[in-house]
């Protein structure tokens, strides 16, 4: 298919000069003098790569060139102008114009700076929505929800700004910020995830800032943190909301000043980092009860991007399902097809834990299957019927809605082996517990086994059979 060019100059001489000139080059050529005409065809269509003259009939093609970027972000614009001043240089690379030419140009290298234009969008645009054919790029699917999260990623992708993601556990989020940093300008630096709920409270000023030898009990050696970690790349701060208090003001600060300063130590360190931020759990409320910053919010939420769940974009759960597909025969297991009715029964289940758990889930059908095609019988049989528990919809109100959530999510997550549901659940919520209690003791096992409530003895034994290491819940000196 011939690729498109929006051409808006009002000197009808250099429009045909430059029209007969990309004709040749195989473009499909949409020519219109006036702001006005330009806006009802970037409104109306697809372009590739739109070339522009700066004074136009009926005002400034520079000014209005945000119009542009807003109905469409990622079409590369190359600015012409007559007016050959520093100003229209400026104001042309502040609007992210693709390349700016000087009249008079030479023409064979503004039909090379075009077809460089064409290029680099359509890799961006089939880097960003291709399906399961496609190859290696992250981000699958291609509803209308998908399209928005897609023009919102090329927003970003030629600045800084930073991006806060929200969406339920599972929904891509971290996907999202891989792709924002690979597509875009810092793909060459490196690119470093935390998670905040992973990391004990009393660590995760030291997990992002790094500390000095002997700022805390167990600071035996000097640690670089992951601000410093991500210098010249894209730091990605998972789960947000979990952050505690202090290291919410001491993110706040390093956010505002560009710099960090480790902690026990007196240096502070200009960083040069790009923030993606990340929660799946609602900010507004934890705002209200005071339990996250409104001030670091606004800081994060500079360019929101919310992914929906899975069940609000069905018609992307077969593509996704032949995507994990391929990726399963790729890592190994046995190649799968599915029947129409499978990938019918498949979209029309619950998938509460989004795409994580509709890609364990084919990863499971493409080992389990006894049989190369996968049909309803075969989908009920590995998957079981819908999985119907307790979940937070039913019951809101109910005071344990929210530990049923979470064992949801983690029996979604770790789908334990048949035999070991009990044991490994409880476990799993035993850890924390004791982590809980002995973060409140500062590390005390006596004071922690008499918070809990049981014997010492017992308390000792569970904190070495579930790994835990309780000097890490030594106070900071
Ligand atoms: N649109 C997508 N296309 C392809 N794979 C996807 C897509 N969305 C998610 N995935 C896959 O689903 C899994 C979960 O995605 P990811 O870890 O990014 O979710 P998340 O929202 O960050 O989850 P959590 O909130 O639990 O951290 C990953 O294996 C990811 O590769």
């Amino acid at each position: 298919m011939a690729r498109s060019i929006l051409l808006v100059e009002d000197d009808n001489a250099i429009a045909t000069v430059i029209t007969a000139a990309l004709e040749d080059e195989g473009f499909e050529i949409t020519h219109c003098t006036s702001i006005a005409r330009r806006d009802e065809h970037v409104g109306a269509r697809y372009f590739d790569v739109m070339l522009t003259d700066v004074m136009l009939e009926d005002g400034d093609g520079l000014q209005s060139l945000p119009d542009v970027r807003r109905e469409a972000p990622e079409m590369p614009v190359i600015v012409l102008s007559a007016q050959n001043t520093l100003d229209t240089a400026v104001r042309a690379s502040d609007n992210e114009a693709f390349e700016y030419f000087p009249k008079p140009f030479d023409l064979d290298e503004l039909v090379r700076a075009v077809r460089q234009a064409a290029d680099s969008r359509k890799e961006v645009v089939s880097a960003l929505s291709h399906d399961a054919e496609g190859d290696g790029m992250p981000l699958v699917g291609r509803s209308p929800a998908m399209q928005s999260v897609y023009r919102m990623i090329t927003r970003v992708l030629r600045n800084d700004l930073t991006v806060l993601v929200t969406g339920e556990s599972g929904t891509g989020k971290e996907l999202v910020a891989e792709a924002i940093h690979q597509l875009g300008s810092r793909r060459t630096g490196p690119f470093v995830a935390v998670n905040t709920a992973a990391i004990p409270h009393d660590l995760i000023e030291s997990e992002l800032f790094g500390h000095e030898k002997g700022a805390f009990t167990g600071a035996i050696n000097q640690a670089i943190g992951k601000f410093e970690q991500a210098n010249g790349g894209t730091l990605f701060l998972d789960e947000i909301g979990d952050m505690p208090p202090e290291a919410q003001t001491r993110l706040l600060r390093a956010l505002q000043s560009g710099r960090v300063r480790r902690v026990g130590g007196r240096q502070e360190i200009a960083v040069d980092v790009r923030i993606i931020a990340a929660t799946n759990r609602d900010l507004l409320p934890l705002i209200e009860a005071g339990r996250f910053r409104e001030d670091l919010f606004y800081r994060l939420n500079v360019v929101p991007i919310e992914l929906p769940p899975l069940r609000e974009r069905r018609e992307d759960i077969e593509v996704l399902a032949r995507h994990f597909l391929a990726q399963a025969v790729d890592e190994g297991l046995p190649p799968r097809v599915f029947t129409q009715e499978a990938f019918e029964a498949l979209s029309k289940r619950h998938w509460r834990g989004n795409v994580r758990e509709l890609r364990n889930a084919i990863y499971r059908l493409a080992v389990m299957s006894r049989k190369d095609e996968i049909d309803n019988e075969v989908l009920i049989d590995t998957l079981g019927e819908e999985r119907a528990i307790f979940t937070p919809e039913d019951d809101a109100d109910h005071p344990d809605a929210g530990i049923a959530a979470a064992l949801e999510q983690w029996l979604l997550r770790q789908d334990p082996p048949h035999g070991t549901v009990y044991g490994g659940a409880l476990s799993a919520f035993e850890k924390p517990l004791i982590e809980y209690a002995l973060r409140q003791t500062g590390g005390n096992q006596l004071r922690a086994a008499k918070l809990l409530g049981i014997n010492r003895n017992t308390l000792r034994k569970r904190i070495t059979e579930l790994s835990i290491e309780p000097d890490r819940f030594a106070r900071p000196l």
